[in-house]
């Protein structure tokens, strides 16, 4: 099967900081990234621009010289309360960005965003699979993420490192892994190596039953050492039906991103098991969190 990636997962494609100017050795270098050319596309004063967990502003101030009508969002109200004083001006949301509704604040703000952010690695994954479900409203997003996970998201099938995440990002966006950042440059030192990524949210949508999606790939990626006809199986029973046999022997690895959608409309097609978008909105985030 073809795969027609936009990224490469080689380590070879992924550059060191030096390739950008950004020597790896200390925080002030590091901050010549949210000065450069990462953010040349916006065009206007930065209405969309939304940094995630803006925290005392380390990269807000460089943002907001710029930008003027960005906005930060951090849940941490002493962080906040500090910036109030040292960025007098700078507008921002006391909330968990998870909570944020993205399609309210793309209205609000009259433009598409770009979301930016050095994010909280623990929920690094939560965080992304919300910007999924408000693909619609994300023009682009720059983020620092664990290494690990930029990994996964570029990954093509048959990598070991293919996944959910990669299926996901494949479909609804254009990933770019940019360059690793050494742990060191960050206080206090993580344990794990920090990536920034930049991901364009494609202007599309996937023309299927997306519950079933989920459920398809939950089921094929809980065993993806198992063939589908095995792994599907409880899946399949529940709705007696059979699967068809050009994957059946088949692991999920290796199939390309677009044979997941083929297969979900093969299995539930959309007459039988209609899907409305605009009001099903919280597909790929946990049901907890905020819509
Ligand atoms: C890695 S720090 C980045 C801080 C700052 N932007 C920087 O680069 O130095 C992550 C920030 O996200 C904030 N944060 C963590 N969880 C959050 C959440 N659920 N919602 C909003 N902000 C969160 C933290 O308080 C912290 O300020």
């Amino acid at each position: 099967m073809d795969y027609n990636s936009n990224s490469d997962s080689s380590n070879n494609n992924i550059n060191t900081c030096s390739t950008y100017g950004i020597t790896t050795q200390s925080n002030e270098n590091n901050d010549e990234l949210w000065q450069s050319e990462a953010f040349e596309s916006l065009k206007n004063k930065g209405n969309g621009v939304v940094e995630l967990g803006c925290g005392l502003g380390q990269i807000s101030k460089f943002l907001f010289q710029k930008y003027k009508n960005m906005v930060g969002i951090e849940i941490d109200s002493k962080a906040l309360s500090i910036l109030s004083r040292t960025m007098p001006g700078f507008d921002y949301i006391h909330d968990d960005v998870l909570q944020i509704n993205y399609k309210e604040l793309c209205i609000n703000k009259k433009s598409k965003l770009t979301v930016i952010g050095n994010l909280p690695f623990y929920i690094t994954s939560q965080i992304l699979f919300c910007l999924l479900d408000y693909h619609k409203y994300i023009e682009q997003a720059v983020v620092t993420i664990q290494y690990e996970v930029g990994k996964r998201i570029i990954a093509k099938p048959n990598d070991k490192n293919y996944c959910i995440l990669s299926i996901l990002f494949n479909l609804y966006t254009k990933p770019y892994l940019l360059f690793k950042i050494p742990s060191k440059a960050f206080y206090p030192v993580p344990k794990v190596e920090a990536a920034v990524m930049k991901i364009f949210f494609k202007n599309n949508y996937l023309n299927c039953n997306l519950l079933f999606l989920k459920n398809i790939l939950h089921h094929a990626f809980q065993q993806k050492r198992k063939k589908l006809k095995s792994s599907l199986k409880p899946l399949l029973k529940t709705y007696q039906l059979e699967i068809p046999s050009y994957v059946a022997d088949l692991r999920p690895q290796q199939l390309i991103p677009q044979d997941f959608i083929h297969l979900t409309n093969q299995l539930f097609p959309l007459n039988k098991y209609p899907f409305y978008p605009d009001v099903q909105t919280k597909v790929w985030r946990k049901k907890k969190h905020g819509d």
